[in-house]
This record gives structure tokens, sequence and C-alpha cells, in this order.
């Protein structure tokens, strides 16, 4: 990116960690943002300098438009109109409707070709983005038809300096799929998350690290959401009714109370295993290629700092790391993902220096 100069947008969390990310690879970043202190905020975290208003003096490499989905036509058809740049993508999370209200609206689809990073956070603007938020993550690309090579190329390389895997997909197959793994997600786990508005102090106060991880996206913006859903909404109703269909099942089977019965909600509990083994893990990988090493941590200063170190030092690559606190206690379980091979020396390492490693 050395060299390239990127419009970003809408500088919110994708915007910001976008322009944060092709920064440290040296391009040169222009940000704008209707929300004066969204981009205050911004140019402040060093994501780069404000867009001077009006027509472009010389035209970027690339204008990313990372904006809410029912913002990008409209946000294409002006970014054009002042000729911000040569390319033009964006990061919204559904393609077919933006794409067509774009060619409705009479943009230039040779220079478009519509993105979508895989990754994100519950948590929106500019204070939560990240440089590394696309590290080993997918990032879509839907090309419409028009579009030019150079324009894809531009989009590609976008993608692979933010440390993501572009994937060519069009956009009504992104749609269905992002349906299945993102979007119905999204309102299962705020359905979930909705139980607990009623839910007393004694419930809350037994809640774990499973109701956690469950309801952790519930906490995301619904304005941002339902406009996401309502631009997806057969794909994810098609989801949801079967989603539906397995928690009519098994609340029926459950309440019925028979051993025939439980056998057959277990089968939902092995499918959903058979289900959750599917996903791969990072860089693509297999999931379940990782061992996981528990080790029980003092909740004080420097503790996580010090165990780093010491994977450090015996040459443990730590892939992916989660910390279940222990309500009311003084203590934490730290769960260290790394290559099988490694597992037993970091463990060995780890109660040579004190920590308790069960197992
Ligand atoms: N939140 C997430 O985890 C992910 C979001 N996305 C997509 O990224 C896009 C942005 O989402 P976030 O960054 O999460 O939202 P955000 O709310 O953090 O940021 C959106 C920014 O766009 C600005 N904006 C809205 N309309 C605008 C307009 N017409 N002109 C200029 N700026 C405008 C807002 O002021 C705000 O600063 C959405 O299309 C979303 O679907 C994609 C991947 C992950
Ligand atoms: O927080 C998470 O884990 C997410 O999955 C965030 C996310 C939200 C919207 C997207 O279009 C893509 C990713």
């Amino acid at each position: 990116m050395a060299g390239r100069r990127v419009v970003v947008v809408g500088t919110g969390l994708i915007g910001t960690s976008i322009a944060l990310a092709v920064r440290e690879r040296g391009a040169e970043v222009l940000l704008d943002d209707r929300d004066a202190a969204a981009l205050a905020l911004a140019v402040e975290l060093g994501a780069g300098e404000p867009l001077p208003p009006g027509p472009a003096g010389r035209p970027a490499d690339l204008a990313v438009l990372a904006v809410p989905p029912a913002a990008v036509a409209v946000t294409l058809l002006d970014a054009q109109k002042r000729g911000l740049a040569a390319a033009y993508t964006d990061v919204a999370s559904v393609k077919a409707v933006p794409l067509a209200q774009a060619a409705e609206l009479g943009c230039d689809l040779t220079s478009f070709v519509a993105g979508h990073p895989l990754a994100g956070s519950e948590r929106s603007g500019p204070g939560a983005a990240r440089a590394d938020l696309f590290l080993g993550r997918p990032w879509a690309l839907c090309a419409p038809a028009e579009a030019a090579p150079a324009a894809v190329e531009a989009a590609t390389a976008l993608a692979r300096a933010c440390g993501a895997m572009p994937v060519e997909v069009g956009a009504a197959e992104h749609d269905r799929a992002v349906a299945l793994v993102s979007h119905a997600p999204h309102v299962v786990s705020a359905a979930v998350a909705a139980r607990l508005t009623g839910a007393d102090d004694v419930a809350l106060g037994l809640a774990g690290q499973g109701v956690r991880d469950v309801t952790r996206i519930a906490a995301s913006d619904p304005r941002l959401w339902i406009g996401i859903l309502s631009a997806n909404s057969e794909p994810v109703a098609d989801v949801l009714e079967a989603v539906a269909t397995d928690l009519a099942v098994a609340a029926s089977l459950l309440r019925d109370g028979s051993d025939g019965a439980a056998t057959h909600v277990a089968d939902l509990l092995l499918r959903g295993n058979a289900g959750r083994s599917r996903i791969p893990g990072k860089h693509g990988g297999d999931a379940s290629a990782y061992a996981t090493v528990q080790v029980v941590i003092p909740d004080r200063p420097g503790e996580l700092a010090m165990i780093f170190q010491a994977a450090g030092i015996a040459q443990v690559n730590i892939e992916d790391v989660t910390i279940e606190h222990s309500p009311g206690r003084p203590l934490g379980v730290l769960e260290l993902s790394v290559v099988p091979e490694q597992a037993e020396r970091l463990a060995a390492e780890l109660r040579a220096r004190g920590w308790s490693v069960p197992g």
C-alpha cells in the first residue's frame, strides 16, 4: 500500500479499522464521516487526515465506503460525482440490495466492487477500531458483471493489505451464506439475551461463560442490525424458521420427559456438535486442530504478561486465548489454544514457574 492513496468514507468501527490497517502498510489515508465527532476521533487515533470537502483534487486509488448498508448506494453515487477515487468498494454486511440500489441510482459499476470483511465486533464507532481486526479473516468480494479488472485488483489488494483472505462470491450466494453464519445467529443471540431482561439477581449471579458466549453479539447496535436484517430478510427468515422448528421440537420432547424423548433431544445436541466442528479455525484451518492448556490465574496485575512471556520462552505460539472468570473470587481460568505437539511443553513450562495447570 506504500504510495497508494485511500479514502475512507464512514469512520466507525470498520472504516477506522481499515484506515489503521492500510496506514500501517504505508498508504496515505483521507477520512470522511457525516458525524464530525466520529471523524475527529478517527483522526486523533492516527487513522488518517480529514478529506477536504468538495470535488477531489487528485483522485485516490481506492475509496472505501464503510457506511451502513442503506447508505452504500447514495454514498457511492456522491463519491463518484466528486471523483474521489479510481476504484470504489464497500464493507456492508449485505450485498444484493445495495448493488441493486447502486444500479438503480445510475452509479458507475465498472469502478465498483462490493466487499464484506467477515470480522467485526459487537461494538461500534472509531473507539473500538483495531488495525489487526481482519487478520486471517475471510473478506467477501462481489464484483458486478461490469466491474473492470483494475477495480477487482484494487479491492483485492485492500483485503490483502488488511491481512484478510479475499473470497470472490456472487451477491445472492453471499447473502444466503451470511444469513446462515452471521445474520440468523445474531437474531438467535438477541432472542436468548432478551430472556434475561426479566431475570432476577439470583439467575444473573449464576451466569457463566456459556451465556456470555451465546449473547455477546446481542450487545450490537440495533440500528445497524435492523438495516442488515431487513436487507437480507428472506434468507434470514429461512434459517430462523429452521432453528425455530428445532427449538419447538426440543421443547415438546422435554415436556414429554420419556427416555425416548431424551434420545431425540440428544440427536439435536449431536447435530450441534457436528455443525460446530465444521466451523473453520484460524487461517481457515480445522478449529479442532488446536489443543487447549488451562491455567488457573490469580487476578493480579502482570499475570497474563508473565504467562505469555513463559510461552515465548518455551517457543510455543499461542493461537487463541480465552479467560473464564470465577464470579466473586480473585481467580480466573485462562485457556490457551496451541498446536497439540506444543501443549505438553507449555504445560510443563508453566508448572515449573509455579502456575497451576490441571490435567
Ligand atoms: N460491526 C461489524 O462488526 C461489521 C460491520 N460491517 C459493515 O460495516 C459497515 C459499517 O459498520 P460499523 O463500522 O460497524 O458501524 P459504525 O456505526 O461503527 O460506523 C458507521 C459510520 O458511518 C457513518 N455514516 C453513516 N452514514 C453515513 C453517510 N451517509 N456518510 C458518511 N458517513 C456515514 C456514521 O456516522 C458512522 O461513523 C456496515 O455496512 C456494516 O454492515 C461489516 C463487517 C463487520
Ligand atoms: O462480533 C462478531 O463476532 C461478528 O461476527 C461481527 C460481525 C458483524 C457483522 C458482519 O457483517 C461481520 C462480522
